[in-house]
């Protein structure tokens, strides 16, 4: 269903977020990471609370795990986990710096009663390279998550997994080319928005086939981290810069909500690389 008369309806979302208390940009692993630039810790945990609060007034869950001292990157959750019908398959970071964030996050989900916990032998960025449509759980590679973590995943998630080869190292995870609209248990329903200039020709044709009716981002949107946002099947949170994007999304019957995350993308990350979504089943 396409146009302004579609009627959207949200679905209410469970996110697990980690607050930027030690945000700092002190190694290089992505092109946006500049250490030489000057970054602050408050303004991204004004950005950061801003998001949360955001999701808050949208109806949906947040909870929070604690940040820790000498991890920087911690407050990108979508890094450390895959969850669908509360199955949750951790992370391994393909980065030194970034490895021991993985075990924070298995831990709390040992915590908070997930009995069902799989943690990868391949490199696996989790939601970073990940996203979930359905039905069927699209995966990156190419810069950060090996592609046999996609048969690991599938093997451990017990969904059909969709292997898309990422190309553009500005784009270095599938979650700043390519995120899910809405939903649907239908595989032909599912709406999607991506950036085809980040992936290979043979992923354009298999997106393509997938997905005729999916909104194609322009550069200026992938630029800004456009691709970077959370939708809850209505309410679409973008960087506060992708207006444009916002506004083609608003002529297909969603609603654009705009959040700054400037500091934190100094980091090299946007509002989805901030929420880990908890899919309970
Ligand atoms: C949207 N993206 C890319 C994310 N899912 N995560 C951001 C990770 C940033 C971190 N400095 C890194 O390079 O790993």
């Amino acid at each position: 269903m396409q146009g302004s008369l579609a009627t959207r309806v949200p679905t209410t979302r469970r996110y697990l977020m980690c607050p930027p208390r030690f945000f700092a940009v002190d190694y290089v692993i992505n092109p946006w990471m500049d250490p030489t630039q000057p970054v602050s810790a408050d303004v991204a945990m004004a950005q950061w609370t801003e998001l949360r609060d955001t999701y808050r007034r949208l109806g949906h869950t947040v909870e929070e795990i604690d940040p820790q001292p000498g991890l920087p990157d911690m407050v990108f959750a979508a890094n450390s986990g895959t969850v669908v019908d509360g199955r949750v398959l951790g992370s391994r970071f393909r980065a030194p710096q970034r490895a021991a964030e993985a075990e924070h996050f298995r831990r709390w989900f040992v915590e908070h009663g997930y009995r069902d916990i799989t943690m990868p032998e391949k490199i696996n960025e989790a939601e970073g390279d990940f996203a979930w449509t359905g039905t069927l759980l699209l995966a990156g590679t190419g810069f950060r998550t090996d592609p046999a973590a996609h048969a690991e995943a599938q093997e451990v998630l017990g969904v059909p997994v969709v292997s898309l080869q990422l190309v553009d190292p500005r784009y270095y995870h599938l979650d700043t080319a390519l995120f899910v609209l809405a939903e649907a248990t239908d595989t032909t329903r599912a709406q999607i928005v991506y950036y085809p200039d980040a992936f290979s020709a043979g992923s354009r044709r298999v997106l393509e086939r997938l997905f005729p009716d999916a909104v194609l981002a322009t550069r200026e949107d992938a630029e800004c981290f456009g691709l970077n946002g959370v939708s809850d099947g209505r309410n679409v949170v973008l960087p506060v810069e992708a207006t444009r994007l916002g506004e083609r999304l608003a002529e297909r019957g969603y609603e654009p909500v705009y959040v700054d995350i400037s500091e934190l993308r100094k980091a090299g990350g946007g509002p989805k690389c901030c929420t880990l979504e908890i899919r309970k089943g």
